[in-house]
This record gives C-alpha cells, structure tokens and sequence, in this order.
C-alpha cells in the first residue's frame, strides 16, 4: 500500500492566491500533499503552472496529486492523478500510468468505494460532507451521520484503503469526523479564506494528527 498524507490541501480558482503561491504558502505551513486542481486552463498554461508547482514540492518533499489531466502523465514531476470521474475505469488507467503513480478516486456512495477498491485505486476521497463553495453540487451531504455508516460497511468488507473526508470541512468537524473512522481530510476553502493561510493549515494538520 503506498503511504497517503492525512491532510490533503487542494488548490483551487481563486482571485487572492494564484495556484502557484497557493501551494508554495501551503509548503511552508508544513504541507506534505498538494493537490492541484485547476480544470480551467489549456494544457500548455496548466504544465507552465505544474511545472513550478513540482519544483516547490519538490523543494519542500512535498507530494503532487493533480485532478484529472492524467494525459500529463510523464510531462511533469507529478506523482498522482485524483480522478473527479466517477466512472472511469480505473483498471485501464492504472495500466495507463503504472504502479508507481498513485490514483485517487471519489466517492459518494459504498457501491462507489466497493468498485473503487476492487479496480485498485489508492485512496478514496468521500464527500461531500457539507455544503462548499468550492464545488457546488447537487448530491446529498453525508454529514457525520453518512461517515458514521459507511466506515463500518467498509470494515465489514475488509476494505483498508485511506478514506479522506472532503468538501465543506471546517477545522471544528474534523475531531469527529476522525473518531468516525476516516483515515484524514482533504481541504480547501477552510484553508484558503481563512485569514492566515498558514495558521490555518497549521490547525488542521493539528486536528488531523490528533
Ligand atoms: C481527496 C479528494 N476527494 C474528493 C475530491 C473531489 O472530487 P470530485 O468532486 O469528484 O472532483 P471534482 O468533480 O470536483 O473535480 C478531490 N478533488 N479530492
Ligand atoms: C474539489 C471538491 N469537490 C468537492 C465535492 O464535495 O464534490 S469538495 C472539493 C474541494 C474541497 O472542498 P472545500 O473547499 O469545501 O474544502
Ligand atoms: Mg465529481
């Protein structure tokens, strides 16, 4: 099983930080995943962006995980794909990509997960688990109530892989959310619009590692 970090800062399309300063503020708050999400610019703007990204993170020892965008496999220091589809067939892009890269995929439901696990990803992104700005949808939120009952389904199921919690997760749910079950969290707007970067993502690394 690879290792996968418990907190995971997800970048995102927003007019006070750039991606790039972004992930070089999550860094110096000690971030050692970052994910860059970033699904509105063309390929050669994204790799520019990546580019540096990678060479932060590379500075820091900090993990990249990009959404999506598995084409730019092998064009940058990336070292894992989260995959947004949820129907993507993850048995023909692990062959794509090879067992060195690791492959995220999210979930809403168990039936999601169980397909997940059994088509080898390496960790699940659950959610939403509230309301967020970030990624407005139309799905219903799982709340602690939803944690609570799918962490013991899956347990049942022997399924071990990292469960991170996400969307809409402020600093004061991730105890409980913890105690649920779920391995970690992965967040953005609770860290990017708060009013210091860093000490917020200092609170959730403190959260997270209990
Ligand atoms: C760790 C992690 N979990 C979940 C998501 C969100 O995935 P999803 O909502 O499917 O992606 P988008 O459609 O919003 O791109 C994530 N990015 N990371
Ligand atoms: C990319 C993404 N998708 C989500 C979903 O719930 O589908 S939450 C999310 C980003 C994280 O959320 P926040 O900014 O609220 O922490
Ligand atoms: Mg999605």
């Amino acid at each position: 099983m690879k290792y996968i970090e418990k907190l995971q800062y997800i970048t995102h399309d927003i007019p006070q930080f750039t991606h790039i300063e972004q992930a070089q503020l999550a860094c110096e708050a000690g971030a050692k995943w970052i994910q860059y999400r970033c699904l509105s610019k063309p390929d050669e703007e994204l790799l520019t962006d990546i580019h540096t990204v990678a060479e932060i993170c590379d500075d820091w020892g900090t993990t990249l995980i990009v959404t999506d965008h598995i084409h730019l496999n092998g064009k940058a220091d990336i070292q894992g794909f989260h995959i947004e589809n949820m129907d993507a067939d993850f048995v023909a892009l692990r062959k794509l990509v090879g067992n060195d890269i690791t492959l995220g995929g999210s979930a809403h439901t168990i039936e999601n997960m169980i397909r997940l696990a059994k088509e080898g990803a390496d960790y699940i992104g659950l959610g939403p688990f509230a309301s967020t700005n970030t990624k407005p949808n139309d799905l219903p939120l799982l709340g602690i109530e939803g944690y609570s009952t799918i962490m013991p389904q899956l347990e049942s199921l022997h399924i071990t892989m990292p469960i991170l919690a996400v969307g809409g997760i402020k600093i004061y749910d991730v105890e409980t959310l913890m105690r649920a079950g779920i391995y970690g969290v992965a967040i953005s707007e609770a860290i990017h619009s708060a009013d210091d970067f860093i000490e917020a993502y200092q609170d959730f690394y403190d959260a997270v590692k209990g």
